[in-house]
Order: structure tokens, then sequence, then C-alpha cells
């Protein structure tokens, strides 16, 4: 949008033409600059970043692990067989055939050994086994990562895929005991923000938590209601699809985090099916957004904003095994439909990124992200500006949910995403520019909503093109209030600064008009000392009193020299006394 013609608005059946620079400011304004990823050499050295982020991630790459849970009861007590295998050496998994015994007694077909590669196999199958992979393993090898780029200023998203009850909650959530990557990656993050030695860097962490839950959007950081109160998705042309008045609540420290997190995990959906005593029967997303507000000389500011999404998906399920009737066959239906839209999805990018690249004529397909509200919502994670992970949740005992998972795992392994680093340099009198032409725009947009006899279909393209510019603006006005909130911090500390230095000045003066003589001082100068000492030896507390009146001395000397040299640079006009004079 910010170059070429400018796109028109319709208007009255005629095309109303919004000036070109009010189109412009509004498109770059509601996001961020970017920077093509790569572009940006390092992290700067405020941020808490390893100055070598090591990633095992090919760019672009969508980052594909799985992980084995461990047996369950119920799989103990059917003396179920293991039947994955895994190498920890080259991340290879194997999933092998059940025991004849196993197999129901019409399948006739033979079942192969399958093996697939992915960027981490973890084995979480048996505590004593050397290779064990537990929740803090799972953090260091994918949640650390992730936080880095986020301090870089990249969106991220990791999500959890897999049958239900193959531990999508455990790994995502986890328990009290054993806390899984969304609180983990939270505590890294006030952490990582607790130890910046930057004065210059602020950062604001905000936090917003929603269920998917039979293709309706509900809000979990809002108590319950009788009657549900669900959400409605809308799409900007910058920002791609959000939700209308989702709660985004701002927080200070890992608490404030970990209390909304209870809240909305309260909120959430689950029942127990025969598969899993707490089955989520909802896709669960659990976002932070980070913003970095560097203050640089001017008026001038450089954010970073990088959003972390932590998806817990529903899992994906056969009605048969999991015993659902009613309502809960009418959740499974709608997870699946929904899974299989995801599953289109990640089929469709995967063939794209595996085919060569397009020349300017030839066209793109069409990705079915707005099937369903999950794949609309997590669209930019999926195809677009985010470095993504997917964690492929299997248990060790069902043969075709695990193969079916492996499969989906193993294709979105090929996904390319693009991600770009979300920075914006700009002064608030360029900022204030934009908002002004903004709100003009809006103005705009207003009086042709409100003048004339539209048909509801124009009128209803306007309106949601007004709702989209007062985002925006909106937006805007929070980025300069939270700029300006830095900046005032930033002045006060300049005018304690600046405080001292007076003061300091005022002594330097003072000392110049009634010098302090100089004081020599001979061994046996001390209140505390003998007089007849010569062949006494001084006490323990005459010695360190002795080394105090010295050091106290040599202090005063420096002292002096730099009101010298103070009087020298700030009162040139005043009578000048020798250095060595003034030192003692
Ligand atoms: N790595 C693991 N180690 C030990 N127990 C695990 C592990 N992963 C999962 N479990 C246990 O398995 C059970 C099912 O796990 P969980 O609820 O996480 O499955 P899920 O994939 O989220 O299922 P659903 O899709 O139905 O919500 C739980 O009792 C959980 O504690």
């Amino acid at each position: 949008m910010a170059s070429g013609n400018p796109p028109r608005h319709t208007h009255l059946g005629h095309e109303l033409a919004i000036p070109h620079h009010l189109l412009k400011s509004a498109a770059s304004s509601a996001s961020l600059r970017s920077r093509e990823e790569g572009a940006f050499p390092s992290a700067p050295p405020s941020v808490n970043m390893p100055m070598n982020v090591e990633t095992s991630m090919p760019s672009g790459n969508v980052r594909v692990v799985v992980r084995v849970r461990a047996f369950l009861p119920r799989e103990y007590e059917k003396d179920s067989a293991n039947l994955i295998e895994m190498n920890p050496v080259t991340q290879e998994t194997h999933l092998n055939p059940p025991p004849p015994s196993a197999l129901r007694g019409s399948r006739n077909k033979i079942l192969d050994r399958k093996t697939f590669t992915f960027d981490n196999s973890f084995w979480s199958i048996d505590r004593d086994d050397p290779h064990y992979v537990d929740q803090e393993d799972v953090y260091n090898a994918l949640g650390q990562e992730f936080l880095d780029h986020n301090f870089q200023g990249y969106h991220t998203c990791i999500f959890a895929y897999g049958q239900t009850g193959a531990g999508k909650s455990y790994t995502m959530m986890g328990t009290p005991e054993y806390p899984g990557l969304i609180p983990r990656t939270c505590r890294d993050l006030f952490e990582r923000i607790k130890a910046n030695q930057n004065p210059n860097v602020t950062f604001t962490v905000r936090v917003s938590y929603f269920e998917v839950y039979n293709e309706h959007v509900c809000d979990l950081l809002v108590p319950r209601r009788e009657t549900p109160v669900y959400l409605k998705v809308r799409e900007s042309p910058t920002e791609g699809p959000y939700i209308k008045d989702l709660t985004e609540v701002p927080v200070r420290s890992i608490g404030e985090v970990l209390n909304w997190m209870k809240l909305g995990d309260r909120s959430r959906t689950t029942a127990s099916t025969n598969m899993n005593d707490t089955s989520s029967r909802s896709h669960a997303v659990f976002t932070l957004v980070l913003k970095q507000i560097e203050v640089c000389d001017g008026d001038e500011t450089i954010e970073r904003l990088a959003r972390i999404r932590l998806v817990d998906l529903a899992g994906s399920e056969r009605a048969n095994s999991t015993g659902a009737t009613g309502a809960r066959l009418r959740e499974g239906s709608n997870i699946n439909k929904s899974l299989t839209t995801l599953g289109r999805v990640i089929a469709a990018l995967a063939d794209q990124a595996g085919r060569r690249p397009s020349g300017p004529n030839s066209k793109r397909d069409v990705i079915p992200y707005r099937d369903s509200i999950l794949t609309w919502l997590l669209k930019d994670s999926l195809g677009g500006n985010s470095k993504t992970a997917m964690i492929a949740c299997i248990s060790p005992t069902d043969y075709d949910e695990t193969l079916s998972t492996l499969r989906y795992a193993d294709q979105a392994k090929r996904i390319r995403t693009r991600a770009v680093i979300n920075q914006d340099q700009i002064s608030q009198a360029e900022r204030d520019a934009e908002i002004r032409n903004m709100q003009e725009t809006i103005r705009m947009l207003q009086q042709s909503v409100s003048t004339a006899s539209m048909t509801q279909e124009q009128q209803r393209t306007q309106s949601e093109q007004l709702e989209l510019y007062q985002r925006e603006v909106h937006n805007m006005q929070r980025m300069m209030e939270e700029a300006r909130e830095v900046a005032e911090c930033k002045i006060k500390s300049l005018q304690t600064q600046n405080e001292a230095l007076r003061l300091h000045l005022r002594l330097a003066i003072e000392s110049l008009k009634n010098p302090i003589p100089p004081v020599e001082l001979h061994d046996g100068d001390s209140e505390y000392g003998s007089d007849d000492g010569e062949d006494e030896e001084p006490s323990e507390l005459q010695t360190e009193l002795r080394a105090r009146l010295h050091e106290l001395l040599g202090d005063l000397g420096m002292f002096r020299l730099n009101l010298a040299d103070d009087v020298a640079r700030f009162c040139p006009d005043a009578p000048r006394r020798d250095n060595a004079a003034v030192a003692c």
C-alpha cells in the first residue's frame, strides 16, 4: 500500500479517493517497520541474550520436534506394548507395528515399521532412562531459543499437536510439580528483563489468553458467564487476523502472569473422556507481547515488538475410542474439523514450499486459512511473519494415531515462514504527525459512513474500514504513551544527575572561597596514639585508624583536585589555584 497508485475506497457507488499520504501513514503505522531476517547484526547488549544465538532451525523452516509420553495406568493395565524407539544421536523416531496379539480380529493389513527424522525426538517414557527428556530439557532445547528470538524482535509461535491424551497440555502447561513450556517461558522472560543492565531500555509485557471452542472464540481472562460471550475475528491488512475486544492485560512480574494463567485455565473447557480424564475440548492460545523501548539521543525511540504465541491444541480423536456421545461428540467433530483444516493448511503450505520459486506471474495457491477459526487466527504463525515450532505429542501404544501425528509433523517440516524483526525507529514528532494523519482519515471515513444513502453492503465495508483505522490509531496512541513514559523516566534520571552536578559545583566554588588548609600527618599524630610510642607496638585499632585516616586524606586530595578541575571547566573566570597546592 505504501507505493504505487493509492488504493481507492468505495463510497456511495463512487470511489472515495483518500489522499495518498494518509493511506501511506496509516499502513505503515499500525505495524512496526520490519527488517528482513538476518539484517539485524546482533542483539543489543542491553538485552540478556547470548552474543552467539545458536539455532538449529534452518532459516525460515518450521521447527518440528516429537515427544513420546510415559505410559498411563490404563496402558499398564492392558499390558500394552511400547511401539516407539528413538535415536538420541540421529533424532530418528521409529514406530513399530503392534504385536499380532494386540491387533483387532478383523484387521488383515500388514503394518510396517516407519521411520521419521525430526529436529528433536524427545524420549519421555521412563524417568530412569539416561536419555529421558524432562520438562526442563524440553524448555532448554526449544523454549530458550525461541525467547532469544523474541528479545531480538521476532514473533514466535510454538504449538502442540497430537491425539487426545498424548501429552500436549502436559508439555505446554505442565503440572505444579512439573511446569511446562508456558510457565517456564514466562519465568525466563521476567528473569531476563530483571537482568537487563541498560537503563535506556524499558520493557513492557502484555498477556492475553483465549480458546477456540466449537468454532467460537472465548476470552479466558474474563470470568465465565451463564451465557457465553463469543468474540469476533477481524482481519487488518497490516496486522493480519485479530480478535476484536480481546482482553490484553499489562503484567509486571511472573506472579502476575501466573495469576492470569490460573484464571484462564479455570475457564478453559475440559471434560473427562475415555482417553483422558481432563481432556482439553478447545484450542487454547496463550499470548505474551513483549515490547522493548530504547530511548536514544534526542526524542528518538527504537521499539522492538515480539508476540510470543503458545498454543495447546485440542486432541485429534476417534469417536469410538473416546466413547463420546451428545455434546462431547459434537465437540469432537468440531475439534476434528479445525484440525483437518489445519492439516489442509499445513499440506498446502508444505506443497507451496516444495515447489520451485515462482515467477512474477505464476499463481500462488490459495491457502484455506479461512476454513476454520483456528487456522484463520494462526495464519501469521503458520505461513507469515513468525518463527514457528510444532511439538508433535505421541502416545507410545497407539499405532494408527501415532502414525497419523507423525505424518502430520513430517509435512509441517517443509513449511517456510517469513520471520522479520519487528523494529521501529521514530521520533515523537513524526509519530504525532502520523496520528494526526490517521485521525484525519478516520474523520473522512466517518463522514462518508454517515452522510449518504449507501447500500447496506457499502455501509458494512466502510464501517469495517473505520473500525480498522480506529484500532490502528489506538495502537499508535498506546505506543506513544509507552514511549512517553519511558522518556519521562529518562528525563527524571537526567534531572537527578543535573542536581548532583549543581551541588558538586556549589561545593567547588565554596571550597575556592574558603580553602581547606593542607593537613600533614605524622605517624605519632593521633589522639589514639601514644607519645612515647617509639618502642611500643601500635594497637590494632590504632593501625586501623591510621590507615583509614591516610585513606581519607588521599580522598580529600583527590576531591580537591577534582574541584580545581571543575572550577577550571565551569568557572573559567575564577582565580586560579595551583593544583599541587590544593592537593594534600
Ligand atoms: N511426558 C509425560 N510424562 C508423564 N506423564 C505425562 C506426560 N505427558 C502426558 N502425561 C500424562 O498423560 C495424561 C494425558 O496428558 P495431557 O492431558 O497432557 O494430554 P493431551 O494431549 O493434552 O490430551 P487432550 O487432547 O485430551 O487434552 C495426563 O495424565 C498427563 O499427566
